[in-house]
């Protein structure tokens, strides 16, 4: 086994890696993921794994800590997830689920079983659809086939220290609720397990069902796969997505180099669990053949019987979700380029300080349809601009929350900033000092009253001068004219030989008129002052 692992180290993996047409890749996957249900699923314990991550033992009842005699009790809290999760993915609801005992023993299992569904899941079926538009994947639109959702309940955490050879439990993370997603074996190339992670772990953020992050564990792939239809490999324990790609490489080229060395009756006979150590797959255990899970049913969890009619109000409670969002932005009126619909609709972790997806989305809408009443449509790519670069680039400078930048700049407030640059009453570059300005003193202040924009613009002088002042421009470029002290800078602008030194009198210009005037302003009436034809 050594002689694959030696040799595909990490880099080799990393930088040559291709599929082979005769070598024909099939992947499915299992998504565990972690509900941020208030509680945790069978107990009253505060469900909140990370928060306490250095006070082992904190968020644990009597059951999660298995002490005998102790019962279950369901939270319908992750019940009401789970039925998002399935209504959103299409799945079909099992009207009475059951709950199993899987048992095997572990430390950081104490009861000697987890409860999952087993024989009869929570739902099945249902898809989800990947496009080469959307997710980037290189087929024009690949339906992912859903097998089944089940509830299960996480285990705890064992922390070795090997030094002092000894093995810590935390049960922090025991009995919270977990749903596995199992998808049927569709994926054949890794674009489309990489989209299809980034899609779902979107989905259930957008569902407000869980963070989704793979850093943290609150969502872990595990990633079944097979060369040409041998027997299927099933890689554990990876991580991040980094992990999760240069695993599926490096157990590509092995499976490959067994099945070229004729090796599958030795090396792929049985299912096997493998692990990664950040540079190869390493044999955790066969499959099915070491552990006997003696599956039965819970006696002390009854069914979970829903009405269809719960199910269908789930439905209709439903956000809309990111693809239709996606293609509505993309479309009239909004017709912005994938990508700004992108950055409004995914969510990318990384700016929960400053916005949920929805408040920023919401925000948009809002301030899209006031700005199209005073602007009209055709200048919407304005708004649009300065929704995604000013006021984001703004709130993350200043660490500033949507929420609170909304109360002094409301959607009408906003519309009505962009509306004036729209309509040059003032420049872009005022707008940029105004827009700074106001959030600047939002994050610092008691202010809740949306602001008064003319008012400003007033204080500060803002006013941008009009193309009809013609007065004030000329005094300003007479003035910058007769500071210059080398003539043959003036003649080259004249004769253009030096266009490129118009634009440091346009920048002088700026400067002096604090970002007032247009440069396209500067621009025209320097070259009609010194005669400049070009
Ligand atoms: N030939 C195959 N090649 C690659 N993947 C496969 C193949 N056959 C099945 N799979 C995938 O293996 C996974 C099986 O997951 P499932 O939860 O049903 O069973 P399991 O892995 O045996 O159980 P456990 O939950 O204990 O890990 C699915 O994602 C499925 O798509
Ligand atoms: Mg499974
Ligand atoms: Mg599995």
């Amino acid at each position: 086994m050594l002689r694959f692992t030696r040799k595909y180290g990490f880099k080799a993996v990393q930088e040559e890696f291709s599929l082979l047409s005769e070598y024909k890749l099939k992947c499915g996957l299992e998504i565990h993921t972690q509900l941020n249900t208030k509680n945790k699923l069978f107990s009253h314990s505060t469900n909140d794994p990370f928060a306490s991550a250095n006070v082992p033992n904190h968020h644990t009842s009597f059951f999660d800590v298995s002490i005998p005699g102790t019962q279950p009790k369901l939270n319908l809290e992750a019940i009401l997830f789970a039925t998002r999760l399935a209504v959103a993915l299409d799945s079909e609801v099992n009207l009475s689920s059951q709950f199993d005992r899987k048992h095997y023993f572990y430390g950081d299992q104490p009861l000697g079983f987890q409860i999952t569904q087993h024989y009869s899941p929570f739902a099945k079926g249902g898809s989800m659809e990947l496009t080469n538009i959307i997710d980037s994947i290189d087929q024009d639109r690949l339906q992912i086939d859903i097998l089944q959702l089940q509830i299960e309940q996480d285990t705890g955490k064992s922390v070795y220290r090997d030094a002092e050879q000894m093995s810590l439990i935390d049960l922090n993370r025991s009995n919270v609720p977990l749903i596995e997603m199992v998808t049927l074996p569709n994926f054949y190339d890794l674009k489309q397990i990489r989209s299809f992670i980034k899609k779902y772990q979107n989905l259930v953020r957008h569902l407000g069902i869980s963070t989704g992050d793979l850093e943290t564990g609150a969502m872990r792939v595990d990633v079944n796969m097979s060369v040409n239809d041998n027997c299927r490999v099933e890689l554990k324990n990876l991580p991040n997505t980094s992990s999760i790609m240069s695993a599926v490489k490096f157990e590509y080229e092995r499976q490959v180099d067994i099945i070229r060395h004729g090796l599958t009756s030795s090396l792929l006979a049985e299912p096997e669990t493998r692990g990664w150590n950040g540079a190869a797959t390493v044999k955790l255990r066969s499959k099915e053949t070491t552990i006997d899970y003696r599956y039965m049913p819970d006696a002390e969890l009854p069914l979970v019987h829903l009405s269809k009619e719960a199910v269908a109000g789930v439905r209709a409670s439903l956000p809309k979700l990111p693809d239709k969002t996606i293609k509505n932005l993309m479309a009239e009126p909004y017709n912005l380029p994938l990508k700004d619909a992108k950055i409004l609709t995914i969510n990318a972790s990384g700016h929960e300080q400053q916005y949920t997806q929805k408040e920023l989305l919401d925000f948009y809408l809002e301030s899209f349809k006031l700005y199209v009443k005073q602007a009209g449509q055709k200048s919407s790519k304005l708004l649009t601009n300065w929704t995604i670069h000013e006021l984001l680039g703004n709130l993350n400078r200043l660490n500033l929350p949507l929420h609170q930048a909304i109360k002094v700049l409301p959607p009408h407030k906003f519309a009505e900033l962009i509306a004036l640059i729209q309509q040059e009453k003032i420049s872009n570059a005022s707008g940029k000092l105004l827009l700074f300005h106001i959030l600047e003193q939002t994050k610092d202040s008691q202010i809740t009253q949306p602001v008064d924009l003319e008012a400003i613009i007033e204080e500060f002088g803002l006013s941008a001068v009009k193309s009809v002042d013609h007065e004030e421009l000329m005094r300003m470029c007479s003035e910058i004219l007769s500071s210059v002290t080398d003539p043959k800078m003036l003649s080259g602008i004249t004769s253009g030989k030096k266009k490129n030194s118009l634009k440091f009198l346009v920048g002088q210009g700026m400067r002096l008129s604090q970002g007032r005037v247009k440069p396209k302003l500067f621009e025209d009436t320097f070259k009609k002052l010194l005669n400049a034809n070009w």
